[in-house]
């Protein structure tokens, strides 16, 4: 759906030039949601909005659902949404005529567009909300009317550009549910930006983790957490002499990356947790160590993120996770 291939993008500003984006390369697959991971100025809006045909790259270029950028800009634009950060609508206009609005100016006949915003409006919860002035919306409600104009034509891509930033727990886990819903019952490829961990992680089946303008790494969220950290198994034993006695049986095993004791407790990284908590208690169990306490701890995105781009995502003042 996506190929990008060496995008990059500067800008020329009286302090001399940003190179925002530094030359990206990657693939989108029909189907996926992907999501771009990275701090504020890394250059996420910079790469949607050449994706999106908004912004002319510096170099490089990209084939978007089946059309090159340069080439074809028309062509990407009729097959894609795009959900910017902030919507600008005229407030005392409603739900209901911004919705048709849009649909005309995606050439959707006017026979059919009733019908498009009632579908439309059911997919995004905002029946109910029609004739409701879009300035007297909650913040959810109009995030959700956002996406709901970027979907009115039915695009195969959506590009959504933090689609949660701003909004309380509660609506962004509403919204995260119209989110996989669209992945879900239609098939839509989504491809979204966020500097929210715990998003890229119940979103996304792909993460693409960008600093500083480069992609640094890319995988699922459970490969990039593998990767990085492997899973920390804690035992707890009654004494120190017995913590070595289990450190001796098990810190051979081929799957202990990394062993340590504190006092009374065994540290151990390891691949696999799960399977090899249960292997591990066998092995206690059978020289008549019995643990007091055991625990099984997976890497967090923030490790993964700070592993490859040297900081974390808690010191980015714009970021609230
Ligand atoms: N029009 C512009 N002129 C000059 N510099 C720009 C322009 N647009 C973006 N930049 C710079 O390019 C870099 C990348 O910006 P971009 O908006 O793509 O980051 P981002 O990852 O989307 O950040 P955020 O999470 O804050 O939205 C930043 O250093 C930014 O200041």
């Amino acid at each position: 759906m996506i190929e990008s291939s060496q995008l990059t993008r500067k800008f020329s500003t009286k302090q001399g030039t940003v190179e925002a984006v530094r030359g990206v390369d990657f693939e989108v697959a029909e189907g996926e949601t992907v999501g771009f991971l990275g701090a504020n100025g890394a250059g996420k809006t910079t790469t949607l909005r050449m994706l999106t045909t908004l912004l002319g790259p510096s170099s490089g270029t990209a084939t978007v659902a089946g059309h090159d950028l340069r080439d074809e800009p028309i062509e990407v634009r009729k097959r894609i949404g795009y959900v910017a950060q902030a919507g600008g609508t005229d407030p005392q206009t409603s739900v209901r005529e911004e919705l048709a609005l849009q649909a005309r100016l995606y050439r959707v006949p006017a026979s059919e567009v009733p019908e498009r915003v009632r579908r439309v409006s059911h997919q995004l919860d905002l029946y109910d909300l029609l004739d409701r002035e879009a300035g007297a919306l909650s913040g959810g409600q109009r995030r959700r009317l956002d996406i709901a104009l970027g979907l009115i034509h039915r695009p195969p891509l959506v590009f959504l550009d933090e689609p949660t930033s701003g909004l309380d727990p509660q609506a962004r886990s509403a919204l995260w549910e119209h989110i996989r819903r669209l992945r879900d019952e239609l098939g839509t490829t989504i491809f979204l930006t966020t500097h929210y961990l715990d998003e890229a992680d119940a979103l996304c089946d792909r993460l693409l983790i960008i600093d500083q303008g480069r992609i640094v790494t890319e995988g699922s969220p459970e490969e990039l957490k593998n990767r990085v950290a492997g899973d920390l198994i804690t035992i707890e034993l009654q004494s120190g002499e017995l913590v070595d006695r289990a450190k001796a049986l098990l810190g051979s095993r081929e799957d202990v990356r990394e062993l340590a004791t504190v006092g009374s407790t065994l540290r151990l990284t390891v691949e696999r947790g799960e399977q090899a908590v249960l292997d591990m208690l066998r092995v206690l169990d059978g020289a008549e160590l019995q643990p007091i306490a055991i625990n099984l701890a997976r890497p967090s995105l923030d490790q993964v993120f700070l592993a490859f781009t040297g900081r974390s995502l808690h010191d980015d003042p714009g970021a609230t996770t």
